[in-house]
């Protein structure tokens, strides 16, 4: 992996569009906007951000000749040594565009790539983001594209596989393909028999997904004690980090059994248009978010643009089979908004946001917090107990005597409140997790159990 620093890198910047009425012709703000923190995160100054309208792409160079001048022009009265495009780029116009402006031309795809390489701390992180850079370069080389023409100077775009690499020829980098394919292939089998063991410890699994910089490893810290890195740059985190914490205290289900103890998850962060050779290379990363049983979504309630980010991590999710998994929605960030919007409007005097859980009749519930100052953590830690049925459960079963080692379990589970004994057997008064509950239910004798486990899932069992 390169460990060249990036640092002043000027990029300028360019956001290709189309002329779609819908947009009003204009491109979308947003989309420069975010391509620029991406260019940020990758380290790099930006200097000039431009727009390019392609109705119809030219194959050779993507944007059209007057465009070029224009770039150009703006390139070396900015002293850019970069230029970025926000679009894919076919190798030929990578090549046509940076021998056209004398510059090294990364694109999309590159820029995400390079982001990748910087942050993978792990392993398996490392291997990963060299594949798919790797696999990136290839198309290149497929088509006599050699390194050595390019021009160099800075990095953004080529850290990753090494010089030496990628002044082998295909072979050799088909080679070192299959050599991480392998090792990666091995480490999969590693973290499937983790994977494993998790399940037998038979805790809930919980992972925070969300669009990148959403503040999931703060929310993760502050959940766990841990300390999972967060900056306020993007793909902060890029290897998952999995912590168990309790949840009985706050759940209100602190009486022994298991039910209060889950396994959490942090996961990389989305970004709109993922590009498909890293979704493809995370595959295993993001199989904490596809193998949870919920999901916490973890939104920044300040990004005026909220509602598109949920819609894109939505997609992001469909595409690598979470999409089914039960959600809660967690705006974080509430410190940064003023006033409540769902105060009437009528000279309400601004006052700071409150914490808030939503659970609204149809759809995902809503947990309003600020991971930074911990406020409303309480609310996120309730309501998933709810979700994950760790909520109490409570009633009087009959246990007859040849199920005594049902009543020996409730006892050990502490869930035993009063017990009447008769000649049939016992009369218990008990009170524990649901989870719990659905455990037994499912063991030798859990039978007896039904009365509880029904009168729950028919709702009659509320929230701790
Ligand atoms: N004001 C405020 N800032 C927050 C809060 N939570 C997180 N942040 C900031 O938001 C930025 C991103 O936070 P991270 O926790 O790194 O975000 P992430 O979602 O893990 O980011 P990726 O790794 O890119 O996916 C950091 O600067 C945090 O300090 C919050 O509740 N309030």
């Amino acid at each position: 992996m390169f460990e060249r620093s990036r640092k002043g890198e000027r990029a300028l910047l360019i956001q290709p569009y189309a002329n779609q009425p819908q947009s009003g012709g204009a491109p979308d703000p947003d989309l420069l906007e975010e391509f620029a923190d991406l260019a940020r995160s990758a380290g790099a100054t930006v200097t000039v951000l431009l727009t390019a309208r392609i109705d119809r792409p030219n194959p050779a160079t993507l944007i059209g000749s007057g465009k070029l001048e224009e770039v150009r022009a703006a390139a070396d009265a900015s002293g850019a040594d970069l230029i970025l495009v926000n679009h894919p780029l076919t190798p030929v116009q990578e090549r046509n565009l940076e021998r056209a402006l004398q510059r090294r031309v990364v694109d999309r795809t590159g820029l995400i790539l390079d982001i990748f390489a910087q942050r993978a701390q792990s392993h398996e992180g490392k291997l990963q983001v060299e594949l798919a850079q790797l696999r990136h370069l290839a198309t290149r080389l497929v088509r006599g594209w050699t390194h050595l023409e390019r021009q160099r100077g800075g990095s953004i775009g080529l850290r990753g596989p090494g010089e030496t690499q990628l002044e082998t020829d295909r072979r050799l980098l088909q080679k070192r393909v299959d050599m991480l394919q392998k090792r990666l292939e091995k480490v999969e089998v590693q973290r499937t028999q983790m994977r494993r063991a998790r399940v037998r410890s038979e805790l809930p699994r919980v992972a925070l997904v969300g669009y990148t910089n959403a503040g999931k490893s703060t929310l993760f810290n502050a959940l766990t004690g841990a300390e999972a890195y967060a900056a306020d740059k993007l793909f902060a985190t890029l290897d998952p980090t999995v912590r168990r914490i309790g949840l009985a205290a706050d759940a209100g289900a602190a009486r022994g059994g298991s039910g209060g103890g889950v396994v959490l998850a942090d996961t990389v962060g989305f970004v709109r248009d993922l590009p498909h050779e890293l979704v493809a290379a995370f595959r295993s990363t993001l199989s904490e978010a596809r193998e949870a049983d919920l999901l916490l979504h973890v939104v920044d309630a300040a990004d005026p643009a909220r509602h598109e980010r949920i819609a894109q991590v939505d997609a992001v999710l469909a595409e690598i089979g979470a999409g089914d998994l039960p959600q809660l929605l967690v705006f974080n960030k509430i410190d940064r908004l003023g006033d409540d919007p769902h105060d009437d409007g009528a000279g309400t005097p601004a006052r700071p946001f409150e914490p808030r859980l939503d659970r609204p009749a149809e759809g995902r519930s809503r947990v309003w917090l600020s991971a930074r100052d911990g406020r409303g953590l309480d609310l996120l830690r309730r309501a998933l107990a709810e979700a994950l049925e760790l909520r109490h459960v409570g009633g009087r079963v009959r246990v007859p005597p040849q199920a005594a080692r049902l009543r020996a379990k409730l006892y050990e589970l502490g869930a035993v409140k009063a017990e009447v004994a008769d000649e049939d057997g016992w009369q218990v008064e008990v009170e524990l997790a649901m989870s719990d509950a659905r455990r037994l239910f499912a063991q030798p004798h859990g039978e007896w159990l039904r009365p509880l486990v029904e009168d729950a899932a028919g709702g009659a069992a509320g929230p701790a």
